[in-house]
């Protein structure tokens, strides 16, 4: 029997951000809750056009990492890089304005807002409504489910559903870079497969990805380069292809 496709092709060539120069690099970061060290000397770049993923498992401070990119958690020191432009402590809405997007772990949303007006705050530092019309009209194009749903409120909708909200919402704000925080946190098998075949359409696209994920296999499926993080520690780095065949990246998670 065929399996049924829950989230249609990501249509990838109307976005359009091909050509567009967009890298991070990361260099010796260190960050801290209080007194507990979480990131320790980390350097990582995440590649212009590509998917970088930063895998690790439970506590690895793979979300602090974002955090301090976005300037939530201020890094103690080491610096951030995007184009070469220094971002290291600048406030959160000068991060974004540099181009740079987040679809935070959980898919957090507003449920008793419609999906289009959850995928409008996506846009909020946008004043152009025409220009805020034409990226919903891509999302609705890109995700058909959405469109029919448009009125919906989006805490009513299925999980595999509010994914697609949250990511609709980050291409809101036309990134060209875009942070995903465990996209496959909480979804059935299927969702995962499909909401990761969108993330590659995002990359084919044009938009530079940084993807932070605890499923190995399916995120090196899809990702150009990686980093693994343990205890705070970038332990291993390579090509996709190099780190499948990595026993330390195994190591990270159930050494
Ligand atoms: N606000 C906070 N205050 C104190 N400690 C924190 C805070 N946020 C995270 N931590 C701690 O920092 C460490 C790294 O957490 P982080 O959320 O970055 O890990 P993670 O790799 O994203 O894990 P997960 O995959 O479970 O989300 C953990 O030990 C966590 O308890």
């Amino acid at each position: 029997m065929r399996t049924l496709r829950l989230i249609p092709k990501f249509k990838a060539h109307i976005w359009g951000w091909i050509d567009t120069m967009s890298s991070i690099k990361i260099e010796n970061l260190f960050a801290a809750y209080d007194k507990a060290d979480v990131l320790m000397d980390v350097s990582l770049e995440v590649f212009s056009g590509k998917i970088t993923c930063l895998l690790g498992s439970n506590g690895a401070g793979k979300s602090t990492l974002i955090r301090s990119i976005l300037g939530l958690t201020p890094p103690r020191s080491g610096r951030i890089l995007v184009d070469n432009k220094d971002i290291t402590n600048i406030a959160t809405h000068k991060v974004v304005a540099e181009g740079i997007a987040c679809i935070p772990e959980g898919r957090k949303m507003f449920p008793k807002l419609t999906v289009t007006e959850n995928l409008r705050l996506g846009a909020f530092q946008v004043s152009n409504e025409a220009l805020i019309r034409e990226r919903l009209d891509k999302v609705f194009t890109s995700f058909p489910r959405l469109a029919e749903r448009r009125d919906q409120l989006a805490g009513t909708m299925s999980g595999g559903e509010q994914a697609m909200v949250s990511i609709g919402r980050g291409l809101m704000g036309g990134p060209r870079i875009l942070l995903i925080d465990e996209p496959s946190l909480g979804l059935s098998p299927l969702y995962v497969k499909e909401n990761f075949k969108i993330i590659e359409g995002i990359r084919n696209s044009g938009i530079t990805v940084f993807l932070v994920e605890q499923n190995v296999r399916q995120t090196l499926a899809i990702a150009d380069y990686g980093y693994v993080l343990s205890g705070g520690h970038v332990v291993a780095q390579g090509t996709a292809d190099e780190l499948k065949e990595n026993e330390d990246v195994y190591a990270a998670y159930f050494g």
